[in-house]
């Protein structure tokens, strides 16, 4: 069988690397290339000893990569550089297929864009061609791209629980409130001031209250399911662990729902799904359930009002939220199994 050739731009960065170890054990992929920015040059086992036994390219700058050689390129890299690189790529090589897992083309609407990234975006053609990367919900579209834009790890937590039930008209289209808890590795790896261990262990914060950009993913999501406006409260919180997400979400019913039924529909929704897991009605997932593996645990509860529900998600911002969904998006514009190199368990303790 022939591998597919990737390339990882990116790869000296926290989605980068996590890459590199779930694709090191992909049967039918082959890594030709990493890239870094200040660490380019470097040895990869230099930057990250955990792979020293492997042998994996050093890492370059993107204009070194040979990209004849090169079938699907991981682009990881900050939000905002992306869009020109990878404009470049396509015009270098229009038929390589790309999963970007940044911020750049998760939004359709150029002008939805320029409001909550503050700048016009340098790449309005492939904006519009991008599609975006939620496997379980956009599977088909998925299979056909040539550039899929990853959702962010905030948005595909609340995503997954929550698009199933607009659909199916089970809850007030503006009701819904995301309490959304995440790690520190969600910043990335460059360390800054307020994202150290000494500012946040033993604390946590609110941060963009109000005003998160992940907000925009939701909109987008949530009122193409909804069919109408739906406008969600989003409240993300530092909490001090390394890798995690989790979402509790509250929401009305609509006239004559039950937090029961909410539970059927996405029972329903997620059945034969392989990362998917409604947990039993009532049952609360935890984050160290699900650490380090591609899955996601949903959780639904009855309020104490009748026509209230709380519904509970979480997953890996490591894993189902960056590199784990972009090898299982990689997987379908490939062809290949979707669980292929995804298939770990979670660490626990
Ligand atoms: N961390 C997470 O949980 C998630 C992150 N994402 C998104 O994935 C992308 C990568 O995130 P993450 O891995 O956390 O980030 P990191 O900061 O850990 O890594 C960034 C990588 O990009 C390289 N880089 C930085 N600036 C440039 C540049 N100007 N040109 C070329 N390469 C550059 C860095 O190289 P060097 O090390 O040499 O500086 C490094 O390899 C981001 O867009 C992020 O928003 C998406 C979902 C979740
Ligand atoms: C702790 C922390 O800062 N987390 C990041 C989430 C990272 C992510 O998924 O977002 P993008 O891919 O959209 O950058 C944040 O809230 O911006």
């Amino acid at each position: 069988m022939t591998a597919l050739n990737v390339a990882i731009l990116g790869a000296s960065g926290y989605t980068g690397s996590e890459l590199v170890r779930l694709l090191s054990r992909h049967r039918q992929v082959a890594i030709r290339a990493l890239t870094a920015d200040r660490k380019a040059g470097q040895a990869m086992a230099d930057v990250f000893p955990q792979f020293v036994h492997l042998d994996l390219p050093k890492l370059t700058t993107i204009a070194e990569v040979a990209l004849d050689e090169i079938d699907l390129v991981f682009c990881a890299l900050p939000h905002g550089t992306t869009q020109t690189v990878i404009a470049e790529l396509f015009a270098k090589k229009p038929e390589i297929k790309v999963v970007d897992l940044s911020a750049d083309f998760r939004l359709a609407d150029p002008a939805a864009y320029e409001q909550w990234y503050g700048h016009p975006h340098q790449a309005l053609e492939l904006q519009s061609e991008a599609v975006f990367g939620v496997s379980e919900l956009h599977r088909a579209a998925i299979k056909d791209a040539r550039l899929v834009a990853n959702p962010g790890c905030h948005s595909t937590t609340s995503i997954l629980p929550i698009v199933p039930l607009l659909k199916e008209r089970l809850i007030e289209p503006d009701s819904i409130s995301i309490v959304s808890a995440t790690g520190m590795s969600g910043a990335g790896r460059a360390a800054k001031e307020g994202m150290l261990f000494s500012e946040v262990s033993e604390g946590v914060h609110a941060y963009g209250v109000g005003g998160h950009r992940h907000t925009a993913e939701l909109d987008q999501e949530f009122d193409a399911a909804a069919g109408r406006t739906t406008r969600a409260t989003f409240t993300p919180l530092l909490i001090p662990m390394n890798r995690g997400i989790y979402a509790t979400i509250t929401v009305r019913l609509s006239g004559g729902a039950t937090a029961e039924a909410l539970h059927a529909s996405l029972t329903t929704a997620y059945w034969g799904e392989p990362f998917v897991t409604v947990l039993p009605f009532g049952k609360v997932p935890q984050s160290r359930h699900v650490r380090g593996s591609n899955n996601v645990q949903i959780g639904v509860v009855a309020d104490r009002g009748p026509d209230k529900a709380i519904v509970l998600c979480t997953l890996d911002n490591l894993v189902k939220g960056a590199s784990g969904q972009a090898v299982q998006n990689m997987n379908l514009v490939a062809g290949f199994e979707e669980t292929e190199g995804l298939t770990q368990l979670a660490i626990f303790p």
